[in-house]
């Protein structure tokens, strides 16, 4: 059965401008981004650190407006209505999971503020505590557990399921979830992608997962897309992608799995720095000299490929 689209991302880019009046240089930190999200779908966005993968979300919620480019959701300009301020579909549909729980929620507050919060800020119900605790009761949790605690007394996995919950509290129909098992004990990494795969189950949720952690990637995800220095450089069916990958990038992504580190993001590590600066600046592949393969081609602009199923941007296979 042909699964309808929730969400259509076209041809999305996004330039920064970064450095200083004399040393400018520009990051096409998200290249042509194509990749489409079905119902009750989950899609991964996987790939090192500085790859695009958070400018991709960003511009989803509308936190960033894209250089260039189209998102339709359910059919519709997503730009155009977010510009719609009395339109509170998006608001209520689309909403985000973010990497640390513990700076999402001020420590000076009890969570229950928060829950109760959103209940009224979008009329869900004159009685908050009963949705509340059905949505606490999808993450396992009860209303009596949370109401009169503090972020402090919870553990980071307690918390991201309470940041999750209050995110269903509005019905969503997607979820956008940037790192969200990053900053939770491993042990209970499991527990929360567990989550997405019962919501996509019992309530139809689309999840646009984004991670370094492939092993939940592949646990959890449909669908795959790899993005390497803002560009897609493979994407299919995940079993396809990650048990069979045709990408050089993948074969080593897959070899060596990157942990994020949240603080490494804006480092001044001249060396990181400098090659991820020249990996974006590059005209055709940009993983090429760190490719075994590499080909003098490999120079010019890469085509996307068909191959077994997925998408490859590489001349090996053309
Ligand atoms: N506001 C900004 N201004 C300038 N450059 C930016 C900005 N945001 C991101 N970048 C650059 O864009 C590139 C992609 O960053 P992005 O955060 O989207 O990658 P990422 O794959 O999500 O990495 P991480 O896993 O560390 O979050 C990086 O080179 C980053 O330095």
């Amino acid at each position: 059965m042909k699964q309808e689209l929730l969400l259509k991302v076209e041809n999305l880019n996004k330039v920064f401008t970064i450095g200083s009046v004399f040393s400018r240089i520009r990051i096409r930190a998200v290249n042509n981004v194509n990749f489409e999200i079905g119902n009750s779908e989950i899609f991964t966005l996987a790939g090192e650190s500085g790859s695009g993968k958070t400018t991709v979300a960003k511009i989803i919620l509308g936190f960033l407006e894209p250089t260039s480019g189209r998102i339709l959701y359910k059919g519709k300009d997503m730009f155009e209505l977010q510009k719609e301020k009395s339109n509170n579909v998006l608001r209520k549909e689309v909403q985000a999971v973010f990497q640390n729980p513990f700076e999402t929620f001020n420590p000076l507050r009890r969570v229950s503020n928060y829950l109760i919060e959103t209940v009224r800020n979008f009329g869900i119900s004159e009685k908050p505590e009963e949705v509340i605790e059905s949505a606490l009761n999808l993450v396992g949790l009860t209303w009596n557990e949370v109401k009169d605690k503090y972020p402090s007394e919870f553990s980071g996995g307690q918390l991201q399921r309470i940041s999750i919950a209050r995110s269903l509290l509005t019905n969503p129909t997607l979820l956008v979830a940037d790192e969200p098992v990053s900053m939770v004990d491993a042990s209970l990494r499991m527990s929360i992608v567990n989550l997405f795969k019962d919501l996509k189950e019992k309530r139809g949720v689309s999840v646009l997962y984004i991670t370094h952690d492939l092993a939940t990637a592949y646990y959890v995800s449909d669908k795959i897309a790899i993005m390497f220095r803002g560009e897609i450089v493979e994407i299919g069916p995940v079993e396809k992608v990650l048990m069979d990958p045709k990408h050089p990038y993948t074969m080593l992504l897959k070899e060596s799995i990157p942990e994020p580190d949240p603080k490494k993001k804006w480092t001044k590590d001249i060396k990181i720095l400098t090659l991820e600066e020249e990996e974006y600046q590059m005209k055709g592949c940009k993983f090429i000299s760190r490719c075994q393969y590499r080909m003098e081609k490999c120079k010019n602009p890469v085509p996307d490929v068909e191959v077994d199923g997925r998408l490859v941007k590489c001349y090996l296979y053309t």
